[in-house]
């Protein structure tokens, strides 16, 4: 089994708890908090017959390194994932081999250039899994990787949505368009609006840095470029914010 890693706060280690209580190797528990959510949480883990242990906030804090814990924390194991991009579309094509074209599930692809914030992953990677994104995509060289703090601001979604990083994200959106991926950037600028493009299709979506967007060389990979309509004084949206806007219209156009 691989290392140990800390997850922490109520959503995080509750989400571990309900789909891989197995892999949970302890939780600690403040227990001077006795409010009705402490002693439901409580009631689960020994219901679920985890190892719990008491610690006081300062020792649940110096284990999830931040003071947002809530009084819970948990040592787990990795869960067994699929280990590359390439495997998880080859998956993804081989379940939809047999069946007819209207029933068969198109990739939804999440791809964050540059996103550094970990609260912005996190509540990225939190509304990727509300509407249903395959895998979320970001470059090695600049980015959040996956810390406890992504992990409880994702409130369990780190544990459900691949996140893979890659060396060259141009390359690797070229690799998804020779899988047949269209590639739909976002920019606060484009004349084009969400609400004119078709999300319907194999899909990969792309989301900008905080300060600067996308990258130029990003942008210009993309098949397309929509934006959101702004009608106020701000130019644009936080990052996460965007992502839900259009993941959203994505699944509102999947769905009908
Ligand atoms: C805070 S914005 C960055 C703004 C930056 N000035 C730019 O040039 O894109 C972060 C990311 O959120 C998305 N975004 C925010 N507002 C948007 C909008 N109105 N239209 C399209 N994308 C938007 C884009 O992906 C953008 O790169």
């Amino acid at each position: 089994m691989s290392t140990p890693k800390v997850l922490f706060g109520f959503h995080a280690v509750g989400v571990r708890l309900k789909t891989a209580p197995q892999s949970i190797v302890e939780i600690y528990f403040e227990p001077t908090r006795r409010d009705a959510r402490m002693r439901q949480f409580v009631e689960k883990v020994n219901e679920a017959g985890v190892r719990l242990i008491e610690a006081d906030g300062m020792r649940l804090a110096k284990l999830a390194g931040s003071h947002g814990h809530q009084g819970v924390a948990a040592r787990v194991h990795e869960l067994a994932q699929v280990t590359s991009l390439d495997e998880l579309l080859e998956q993804l094509e081989a379940a939809n081999l047999d069946k007819p074209v209207a029933e068969r599930e198109q990739p939804l692809i999440l791809v964050l250039d540059g996103v550094t914030d970990p609260h912005n992953l996190g509540a990225c990677l939190r509304v990727a899994d509300g509407a249903g994104v395959h895998a979320v995509i970001a470059p090695k060289d600049h980015a959040a990787g996956i810390n406890a703090t992504v992990a409880k601001v994702a409130s369990g979604a780190a544990e459900t949505v691949p996140y893979f990083m890659v060396t060259n994200l141009a390359r690797t959106l070229n690799e998804l368009k020779e899988r047949n991926i269209w590639i739909i950037g976002t920019s606060d600028v484009a004349p084009r609006t969400l609400y004119q493009t078709d999300f319907k299709g194999p899909v990969a979506l792309v989301l900008g840095a905080e300060g600067d967007g996308m990258r130029a060389l990003t942008a210009k990979t993309c098949d397309e470029l929509v934006s959101i309509p702004m009608r106020g004084a701000v130019e644009s949206l936080n990052v996460s914010v965007a992502s839900g806007v259009c993941l959203y219209e994505a699944l509102r156009q999947r769905s009908v």
